[in-house]
Parts: structure tokens; sequence; C-alpha cells
């Protein structure tokens, strides 16, 4: 693997996405690996998924700019986005329960990876935040969609409509960050005393209650809105708008 490291510990299945100078961005080998290893975990007896970051800097910083900038059309731009929405629906459906560990800032992309997780967990002053807005797109990757289902309506709307970086106290206030960690605090002790008690229970019925969480949902609808957010952010992305705050991030 070049872009993700994994590991298997007591019970959990550790995630790292790893491009830390790039504040591990996602490119097209990161989502072709991310589903590789979601297909081997299934296969696992491992009872928690946690996902993190390289490094002390980010989480994830989305997608890759550098990268996707040369995605002009929406054509283009759709088959970038639908990829990586296929990996954030599998998130949000997986069969174990899935952990979001911000190790730094979840910004754009990365917010909506930390969102198709089930808990998110982070230090005090650390940053997230939907900025999608700033660069003239929308989530693209299905993290809009998602995030209605975690949070009240007009929560999800102050996210995505200010395209804000809030600290992770806020999303505490808001039940959008599960657990703070203090910063004279190990991050790895603090999830671990977080998950102890989920980790006394067998990895069936987590699995179990998982399943009864996901049959909520009319899997038709909201395989439908993902696809419209996609499609709708595809629209944005050829716009001339999105093209210049993009050029304006990468020449900052
Ligand atoms: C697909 C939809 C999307 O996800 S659109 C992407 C939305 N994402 C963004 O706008 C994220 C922009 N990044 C940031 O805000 C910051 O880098 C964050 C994550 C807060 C980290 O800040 P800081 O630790 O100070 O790092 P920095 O800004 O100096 O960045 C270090 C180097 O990494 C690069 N970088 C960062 N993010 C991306 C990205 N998403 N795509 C491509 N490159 C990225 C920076 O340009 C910088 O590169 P360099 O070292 O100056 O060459």
């Amino acid at each position: 693997m070049n872009t993700l490291e994994w590991k298997q510990e007591d019970g959990i299945s550790w995630i790292a996405l790893s491009r830390p100078e790039l504040r591990n961005a996602v490119n097209y080998e990161m989502m072709d690996e991310l589903d590789e290893i979601l297909h081997k975990i299934e296969a696992t007896d491992d009872k928690i998924v946690v996902m993190t970051g390289s490094g002390n800097r980010a989480f994830c910083s989305g997608g890759d700019l550098s990268l996707f900038h040369s995605l002009y059309t929406e054509a283009e731009a759709y088959g970038m986005l639908s990829k990586m929405g296929q990996i954030l629906k599998r998130i949000f459906l997986f069969p174990k329960p899935t952990v979001a560990l911000l190790n730094g800032a979840a910004v754009g992309g990365g917010c909506e990876l930390i969102t198709a997780c089930d808990f998110r967990i982070a230090r005090r002053n650390t940053k997230f935040g939907f900025v999608q807005g700033s660069l003239e797109i929308t989530t693209g990757w299905g993290g809009g969609t998602m995030l209605f289902e975690r949070l009240k309506p007009h929560d999800a709307m102050t996210y995505l409509m200010t395209s804000q970086l809030f600290a992770a106290e806020k999303g505490f206030e808001d039940g959008f960050i599960h657990q703070l960690i203090n910063d004279d605090e190990n991050l790895e002790d603090g999830l671990r005393q977080f998950l102890n008690p989920y980790l006394k229970q067998s990895a069936n019925v987590l699995s179990a209650y998982k399943k009864i969480w996901l049959n909520k949902f009319d899997l038709a609808t909201f395989e439908e809105n993902v696809e419209k957010e996609i499609r709708n952010c595809s629209k944005l992305w050829e716009k001339e708008e999105h093209h210049a705050a993009v050029r304006r991030f990468l020449n900052k």
C-alpha cells in the first residue's frame, strides 16, 4: 500500500491515510486502496474500524486539488466524485462500527469522510469544516446527505452553508464529535478509553446493532440522494468560478 497503512490490534482495524506532505489528500490510488482494505476488513473478525491520518497536522484535506484541478468538465468531475462517493457509501453502510480519530484538521472531502463514520473523536482544538463552498462547489462525495442523517437539520445547514472551520468543541456541543481528548492526553489512549466498553462486546453484537441502525434507511432513497448530490457538485465543478478558486488555493 502506498497511500494507506493498515494494522490490526486488539479487535481494532486501524486505517491511516498516509500522504502527510499533502495533508493526506485523497488521490485515485488512495481510493483504490481504501476500497481494497475495506473488503479485507469485512472478512476479518475485527470488531471496530478506526480511520485516522498520518502526521499531526491533518486527518484529511479532502480531494487532492493539485491532481483534480485537471478535471475540467462536468463529466470528468462526475467520474472522480462518484468513485469516492461509492467508498463513502461503503463506509457509511459498513457492517462493523467505524470511528474517525481526528489527529488533525478534517477539511472539505476530509470532513465528508469523517461524516461517513459512525463516531468522531478529536482533540479539543482540532478544526473541521465543509469548506467546499469557498471553492464554489458543494459536498460531492455524499457527505452532505450523510450529515443530515447525523445532525439536526439547522446544524447541518450551518456547517454546510457557511463553509466555516469549527473547533472540535463546537462539534461536541452539536453531537457531531463524540469524545474530546485533552491536549496533554495521548490520542490513542483517549481513543482506547472511549472504545473499551464497545470492545467488551462481541463482534456479532456490535454488527447486529449496526444493522438495526442501517435498517432504518430506505437504501434506494439514500443512494438516490447521494447520486443527486454528486451530480449537483459535478455541475458546479465545471464552472469557471470553481476553477478560479482552486487556482487561488494552489498559487497561494
Ligand atoms: C473533492 C472535494 C474537496 O475535497 S475540495 C478540497 C477541499 N480542501 C481544501 O480546500 C483543503 C485545503 N487545505 C487546508 O485548508 C490546509 O492544508 C489544512 C488541511 C488545514 C492543513 O493546513 P497546514 O497544516 O497549514 O498545511 P498547508 O496548508 O501548508 O499544506 C501543506 C501542503 O499540502 C498542500 N495541500 C493541502 N491540502 C491539499 C489538498 N486538498 N490538495 C492538494 N494539496 C493540498 C498545500 O498546498 C501545501 O503544499 P506545499 O507544501 O505548499 O507545496
